[in-house]
């Protein structure tokens, strides 16, 4: 991956988190800033490719800017062999890439978009700049509660309005022709051409096509002089809005960006989405008006575009079992070579409320019941178990207050199965074990339930954590989590990164009212190396096979998935199918689960790949090799255990 260069990364006020994205003029990164944590997007301009008075000239259109629809440059930093402009960090990535996926975005999220832009437009358009360029890559997004903030991004080609009365041909035509207004294409630049590129974006939002295409010279004939058609997939309370943003000429279109965002909002209304907050405010004065909206939590963000069909379903075999199953887990057989897709055999790890049970099982025996081969063992534990992690020590159990470590189990049968305390907490607390059971994390609320701490510990192998008594894991010196005075913070998940860093994603209130959620990075020593913050509430987590991204349910819209990286910072918002209950990753992607027994595969980057109606009510899930489920269900008359083997399921999934 492309880094700062070592003399860059020690003058460098900034940590760079990763490369983003490039441009024509350079790349993109990801940073933090050392002292605040604040995170940026510093953008390198090349002095080869972006010559210095290009670059004072954009410099001098973003400083003028400030808006909160508009991407806006904080400062300059200047290192010994470049210079950057440090800029808002947008996490959604661009409306291009949004656009891209396979998701049709909710109206109300579409018209919020473009309010944002005329918004942004507005102000720009007031201290006299004409963006010149605006298309779907040039909007960059926030994730908000319920949706996104459109920003626009790059005024690179941006003109000043006086220039343009000065030399009113003189702008030449660049620009992206599949946006650009007619009178562009003669090198003529107003505020009017903007507010017809919205249009075209407004047109393609709704539509989910733009109204021309073709090659560049096409286009051009076509905005020139074919007639707007506007399909009945729009709804026709934006029929006049569109025909009168679309305009031939240019006097005929709306005269300024507030007039088009007014009449936004009348044809949202007209079409029923009068639950939208339309907050027009002015808190500068005419000129500088912000218009920001907010979108009903009531309303999705986002829907697949093209529902899939169900799959049959093919289970391999179905266990019934005498108690509920609380949590599941499950060893690499061994023996088993590494990258078999699916195994002869496989080690589960089961709880019921307190007790742990260990069996083998052959998956070849098909259709009868699963077979035992190695002896199964089981074990009483002191309190109920809620999670289970398998380690090279052995199996984790994790209760609500302690963690104890189940050794491999016997192959003797008369053997006991030696289970050890690994740690005992006061308050209910949050695991993580490091993949190579090296260390531990706990993450415990304090007293008073407003703070926290975070207790940090090595392990050592399996035959070494015996002969430590168990107060060494009680913790002497926890690391405070501390909130602002007023707050709260509610800890939702904690998970290992990779061998040195964990991720603690908290969520923070005030009173009953959700603030924000932090998703803070450690070491493992226990320096808090940064905090990221989303204005989303987070349901369900798990953490992807890639490391530094976590998978979440957003806990105000169901249908709605977030793919969150933390290096660099990037949050993609997908619509899926079925309510998730359960949610577990594999090194292919994510098998999501319904309480009614739907379950859906996604791939790596979030595709939906197959779904099928499994049995209901799933009360827990592993996967393991790369093909295998083992899928435990709870229904009021009975417990079942359901092996699958992916590989036997018409999925679109290359194995
Ligand atoms: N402020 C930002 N926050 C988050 N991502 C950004 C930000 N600015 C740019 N990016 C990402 O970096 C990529 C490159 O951005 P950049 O503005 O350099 O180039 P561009 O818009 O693709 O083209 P151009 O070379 O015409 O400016 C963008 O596509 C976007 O994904």
């Amino acid at each position: 991956m492309a880094s700062f260069s070592k003399k860059e990364r020690q003058r460098s006020r900034y940590r760079q988190l990763g490369l983003i994205g490039q441009g024509q003029f350079g790349r993109v990164f990801c940073a933090v800033h050392r002292q605040t944590g604040q995170l940026v997007a510093l953008k390198n301009l090349e002095r080869q490719r972006f010559p210095t008075h290009k670059f004072l000239r954009e410099l001098r259109f973003l400083l003028t800017l400030q808006h909160e629809n508009i991407v806006t440059c904080q400062a300059l930093e200047h290192t010994a062999t470049g210079r950057y402009l440090v800029m808002d960090y947008c996490e959604g990535g661009t409306l291009r890439s949004l656009l891209n996926e396979d998701h049709r975005l909710h109206p109300a999220q579409s018209l919020k978009l473009v309010a944002d832009m005329l918004a942004g437009l507005e102000h720009a358009h007031s201290q006299g700049i004409v963006h010149c360029d605006i298309k779907p890559e040039n909007i960059l997004l926030s994730v908000e509660r319920w949706g996104w903030t459109a920003r626009i991004s790059d005024f690179g080609i941006a003109r000043l309005r006086q220039e343009l009365a000065e030399s009113p041909s003189g702008g030449g035509n660049t620009g992206s022709p599949a946006y650009m207004a007619p009178e562009r294409f003669y090198g003529q630049y107003s505020p009017a051409a903007d507010l017809y590129s919205v249009g075209i974006l407004l047109f393609e939002l709704l539509a989910g096509y733009r109204p021309f295409s073709g090659t560049p010279t096409e286009l051009m004939s076509a905005h020139l002089n074919r007639p707007l058609v506007l399909p009945d997939s729009i709804p026709a309370v934006f029929h006049p809005l569109l025909s009168k943003a679309l305009q031939k000429l240019a006097a005929r279109r709306f005269s300024n960006a507030g007039e088009m965002w007014r009449s936004l909002v009348q044809s949202a209304t007209d079409y029923g989405l009068g639950n939208l907050n339309w907050d027009g405010r002015c808190p500068q004065g005419s000129l500088c008006e912000s218009r920001s909206m907010t979108i009903s939590p009531a309303l999705p963000t986002v829907s697949p575009v093209q529902p899939l069909k169900l799959l049959p379903w093919r289970s391999r075999s179905v266990m019934t079992l005498e108690q509920p199953t609380t949590a599941l887990a499950i060893a690499p057989s061994r023996g088993t070579p590494l990258f078999q897709p699916f195994p002869e055999r496989v080690e589960t790890y089961r709880a019921s409320g307190d007790r742990v049970s260990f069996q083998t099982h052959l998956t070849e025996v098909w259709p009868s019941p699963l077979a035992d081969v190695d002896p199964p063992a089981a074990v009483q534990l002191p309190q109920p178990i809620r999670a289970l992690q398998v380690r090279p020590q052995g199996c984790f159990a994790i209760a609500a207050q302690a963690i104890y470590l189940l050794d491999v189990p016997p192959s003797d049968a008369n053997q006991p199965w030696r289970c050890q305390t690994i740690a005992q907490t006061e308050q209910d607390c949050l695991v993580a074990i490091e993949a190579a059971g090296r260390w531990l994390a706990i993450a415990a609320p304090s007293g008073d339930g407003a703070a926290g701490s975070l207790t940090l510990r090595s392990l050592p192998d399996g035959a070494a954590l015996g002969q430590h008594p168990t107060s060494l894991w009680t913790a002497p010196n926890p690391i405070p989590l501390p909130v602002p005075a007023d707050h709260r913070r509610q800890l939702l998940y904690v998970a290992a990164l990779d061998g040195r860093h964990l991720v603690l994603v908290s969520q923070i209130l005030r009173g009953n009212t959700h603030l924000e959620t932090w998703l803070e990075v450690f070491n493992r020593r226990g320096d808090r190396l940064g905090c990221l913050t989303l204005p989303v509430r987070l349901g369900h987590i798990t953490a992807a096979s890639d490391p530094y991204r976590l998978v979440a349910c957003d806990a105000d819209d169901p249908n709605a998935l977030l793919m969150i990286d933390l290096k660099p910072f990037r949050v993609v918002r997908l619509g899926v199918e079925i309510v998730p209950k359960l949610l577990a990753a594999a090194n292919w992607g994510y098998v999501l689960a319904s309480a009614a027994g739907d379950l859906l595969l996604l791939d790596d980057l979030g595709q939906p790949v197959g779904r099928f109606q499994g049995p209901a009510s799933p009360v827990a899930i592993a996967l393991f090799a790369t093909t295998g489920i083992l899928l435990a269900t709870q229904t009021e008359a009975q417990s079942q255990l359901h092996l699958l083997n992916l590989k036997e399921m018409d999925t679109d999934l290359m194995f």
